[in-house]
């Protein structure tokens, strides 16, 4: 579902890589945690994802599709396969709650009965109906936050990058969105989360993808925040924590990083649906002529 080969981003040239030779993939349907110091080049990894910002060298792979490849037109298409999430939730504040999560179906033409029906359906699964007609700053944090994840998955994306989603909630509401995340995920959604909340992530024990000065330093199953220390009984086999980059090499023997989630009820799903394939991004890839831009200086040629 994504894959990252050999990635680096500088951005300036001779300055100190944000990213460096970074390789690593990612299954359809894992929930990975992101985590590093700050700095460490989390958010940069995330914009890559979404081509705000373009690798300076190495391979960055979407859906199937090397998003450098990608025409400037179809960008958007990308981002209909990748809802985002924020830790400033980025709602409108003009727009009510209905209205924000409309807006990302509008903007992509999906026709008003479609909208009508299926913004009440995900604010159903958020846990906001009731709440339609307010306004954002009607709400507490943890409602708008929901209110972003409701706009990020109404269109069904694949996957779902979320950047220190938690990151101006208390414990107890940072808890709620996780779930809601998890019901996502469980529901067929790749999740990636960059965060610095290390209570959440040794609560899930999710894999773990950690960044340190722009180098992966570990990718670690069911991983805690901190890198599980080897024991003796797991040396004797491949430690979990020894692998990094496992899933992306593929190599025999590594465990990968499955993301198997714990078996329960799946319930983002029953409302609304599995994931919907990439429109337009799916098909075979654009031949290089259709690129809409020319290459930057150490980009991969298109
Ligand atoms: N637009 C930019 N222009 C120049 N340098 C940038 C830009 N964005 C990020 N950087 C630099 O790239 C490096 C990685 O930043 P990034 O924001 O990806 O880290 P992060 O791990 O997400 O940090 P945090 O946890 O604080 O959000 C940092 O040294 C940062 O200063």
């Amino acid at each position: 579902m994504i894959r990252l080969a050999s990635v680096t981003k500088r951005y300036s040239v001779g300055g100190r890589p944000a990213l460096h030779g970074v390789t690593a993939q990612i299954d359809a349907g894992e929930f990975v945690f992101l985590v590093g110091p700050s700095g460490s080049g989390k958010s940069t990894l995330l914009r890559l994802l979404i081509r705000e910002e373009r690798a300076s060298e190495g391979l960055v792979e979407v859906a199937g599709r090397d998003v450098a490849r990608i025409a400037d037109r179809r960008v958007p298409l990308l981002r209909r396969t990748v809802g985002c999430v924020f830790q400033d939730f980025r709602l409108l504040p003009d727009r009510t709650v209905a209205g924000n999560v409309a807006f990302a179906l509008d903007v992509v033409g999906r026709p008003r009965h479609v909208v009508r029906s299926v913004v009440p359906e995900v604010l159903e699964l958020v846990g906001l109906t009731g709440k339609e007609k307010r306004f954002p700053d009607e709400l507490s944090g943890g409602e708008q936050q929901r209110v972003a994840i409701a706009r990020a998955f109404v269109g069904r994306p694949l996957i779902l990058l979320a950047d220190e989603p938690t990151g101006n909630l208390d414990p107890a509401t940072s808890a709620e969105i996780m779930d809601l995340l998890d019901d996502i995920n469980q529901a067929g959604t790749t999740v990636l989360m960059a965060t610095h909340n290390a209570g959440l992530v040794d609560a899930m024990r999710r894999r773990v993808l950690e960044l340190d000065a722009g180098i992966l330093v570990r990718d670690e199953h069911r991983g805690g925040y901190d890198a599980t220390p080897a024991t003796p009984a797991t040396s004797a086999t491949v430690p979990a924590s020894a692998a990094p980059a496992s899933a992306a090499t593929g190599l025999p023997g590594v465990p990968g990083a499955s993301g198997v989630p714990a078996q329960r009820a799946p319930s983002a799903g029953d409302l609304v649906g599995r994931p919907a394939e990439p429109a337009g991004l799916a098909g075979p890839a654009e031949p290089a002529g259709s690129v809409g831009r020319p290459g930057r200086p150490g980009e991969r040629p298109a």
